[in-house]
């Protein structure tokens, strides 16, 4: 399989999908050059993923292309038998995933599932491909790649997990990338480096990538061109200065409005009194194994109705915090005291991975519906109006109440968490990346529910986020972690702004600003 010279990697045109009777892509057309990086941005639910899906014969169960085709490396995808598709993923494609939990096999190590991928793929003997997968996990930006290798998924943090995906996808040494949201849970130094380095097997090797993500300023920087999708279709499709400054399509000029503005609330002080705060986390200490200590005497605390940000390196302990807080994991030493009136009152966490908190067999609905059942909240008809209410606030339509998880976007997902996470009204909500997968200015509606929760009902907040502008607009406090301890915290807009500590210095300068950065392949 070898591309003509001259040809596009990738070459797609009217292509159509649907779901059932629901059309997802509605005639799209798209190229990717060798050595090319093409970004596709858009809404969620817009069909980012289906159309990464479709190009490598992924779609889900229900999933059909309906007309028109795509040549990969001069290949038309729909014509190939499954055992053909198999080997065009293994040898020509590399395929980053966008969630990184539901992707990995939970019961094999995670190095093995990357030599597996080499082994397929390059016919490497085993010795050869254990030692070259811990070689592709340290090129793909992780720091303990000996570590990560032998370790089974649940034993990552989410980035280090997208970290290992890019590697297995760089394993076949891949003529086209298609990366699906590759860098949405990895804090921006992290996420640096792995662009840079995908920039440099761009330049090397001349592989083209179709790259998928909500970022618009990561787009900008990194992608020769923009793809634009809303409502199945790609709006809007040139080189990224062009689609910046003069967008043609309504969308676009909404999305790059969203994106220069960084909305965020008035700062207000928070209620209550802060010699009595809501959540006191005190010298608290996680270890995993006996010499693995994943959060290492951390303390803070969160006022009533306050929104406190937890920022830092992926893998520095931020989740385990959130496990911490919530009670799903109790600390080794230190403690977390929570103080709350009405009892039943408990932290709601919103998982980085929104299919780990929804039961697949269930409908979206009854996810949503069963925490108020579970707190007698409410009798069926109650409960029924007050789960309306939610999709509602999380902007999602009434017609997706029946699915499945899996029939969902993975941005639609998400915003179902938040949704059940609301549900039985508690006055601390933990969100780990609750919007890393969203549109800006889906994004900024759920950051504004929160907002006007918080001064409707003192909900209080800890956000952990990688996206720095989101905390600096949105957080009243914030702490940076590394390495499992905090190393400075204060105001938001003060440490996000001059911070004291250059570990934070280097997280501020490594965000992605939109309008600035070089295109990869220049
Ligand atoms: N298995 C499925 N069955 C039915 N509908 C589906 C299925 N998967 C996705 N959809 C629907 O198809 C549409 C496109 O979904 P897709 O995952 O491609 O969106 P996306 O642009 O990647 O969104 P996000 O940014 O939220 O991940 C959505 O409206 C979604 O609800
Ligand atoms: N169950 C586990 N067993 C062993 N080690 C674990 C386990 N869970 C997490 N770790 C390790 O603990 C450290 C902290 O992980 P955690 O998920 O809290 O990081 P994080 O800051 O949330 O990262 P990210 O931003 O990538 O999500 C990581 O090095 C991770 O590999």
């Amino acid at each position: 399989m070898t591309t003509v010279t001259g040809e596009p990697v990738l070459d797609v045109r009217g292509l159509t999908v649907s779901y059932g009777a629901e059309p997802a892509l509605r005639g799209v057309d798209l190229t990717v050059g060798a050595g090319e990086v093409v970004a596709v941005v858009g809404e969620s639910g817009s069909g980012k993923s289906t159309l990464a899906h479709a190009l490598i014969g992924l779609l889900p169960p229900g999933g059909r292309i309906g007309s028109g085709r795509a040549l990969v490396a001069g290949r038309d995808t729909a014509a190939l038998s499954e055992r053909e598709l198999r080997e065009l993923r293994g040898a020509v494609v590399g395929f980053v995933p966008q969630d990184p939990t539901a992707s990995l096999d939970p019961v094999q190590r995670v190095g093995a599932q990357v030599a597996e991928a080499l082994r397929v793929h390059a016919r490497a003997g085993r010795d050869l491909a254990r030692r070259r997968a811990v070689e592709l996990m340290a090129e793909a930006g992780l720091d303990d790649p000996e570590r990560c290798a032998r370790a089974y998924p649940h034993e990552l943090s989410g980035g280090q997990r997208q970290r290992a995906l890019v590697a297995a996808a760089l394993a076949c040494r891949p003529k086209l990338l298609i990366a699906d949201e590759p860098t949405s849970a990895l804090d921006v130094t992290v996420q640096r480096r792995i662009l840079d380095r995908l920039g440099e097997l761009v330049a090397e090797r001349g592989i083209g990538v179709l790259f998928i993500t909500h970022d618009l300023a990561v787009a900008a920087g990194r992608a020769d061109r923009i793809a634009v999708m809303s409502g199945g279709r790609i709006v809007e499709c040139g080189p990224a200065r062009e689609v910046l400054e003069r967008p043609r399509h309504a969308y676009t000029a909404r999305l790059v409005a969203a994106a220069r503005r960084a909305p965020g609330p008035a700062h207000h002080r928070p209620s209550g009194d802060p010699a009595a705060p809501l959540l006191v986390v005190d010298a608290v200490t996680k270890e995993y194994g006996r010499r693995h200590r994943a959060v290492d005497g951390v303390s803070f605390t969160v006022g009533h109705g306050e929104v406190f940000g937890l920022v830092g390196e992926s893998g520095s302990g931020k989740s385990t915090t959130a496990r911490l807080v919530t009670g799903l994991d109790r600390p080794h030493s230190g403690s977390v005291r929570l103080s709350v009136e009405r009892p039943g009152d408990r932290p709601q966490l919103v998982q980085q991975s929104p299919y780990a908190a929804l039961d697949p067999r269930w409908s979206v609905r009854r996810s949503v519906e069963e925490p108020l059942r579970a707190q007698g909240i409410g009798d069926r008809r109650a409960r029924r109006i007050r789960v309306a209410e939610l999709f509602d606030q999380v902007a999602l339509s009434h017609t997706l109440l029946d699915r499945r998880p899996a029939e969902l976007s993975g941005g639609q997902r998400q915003r179902v968490a938040i949704a059940r996470a609301l549900a039985p009204g508690p006055s601390l909500l933990v969100c780990d990346e609750p919007v890393s997968a969203l549109d800006v200015s889906v994004q900024a509606r759920i950051l504004e529910l929160l907002a006007r929760l918080r001064t409707e009902l003192g909900l209080a907040v800890l956000l952990i986020s990688h996206d720095l502008g989101v905390v600096r607009e949105w957080c009243d406090r914030v702490a940076v972690m590394r390495a499992g301890r905090l190393v400075e915290q204060g105001p938001a807009r003060q440490v996000l702004v001059a911070p004291a500590h250059p570990y934070t210095r280097e997280l501020v300068d490594a965000a992605p600003v939109l309008g600035e950065g070089q295109p990869w392949a220049s």
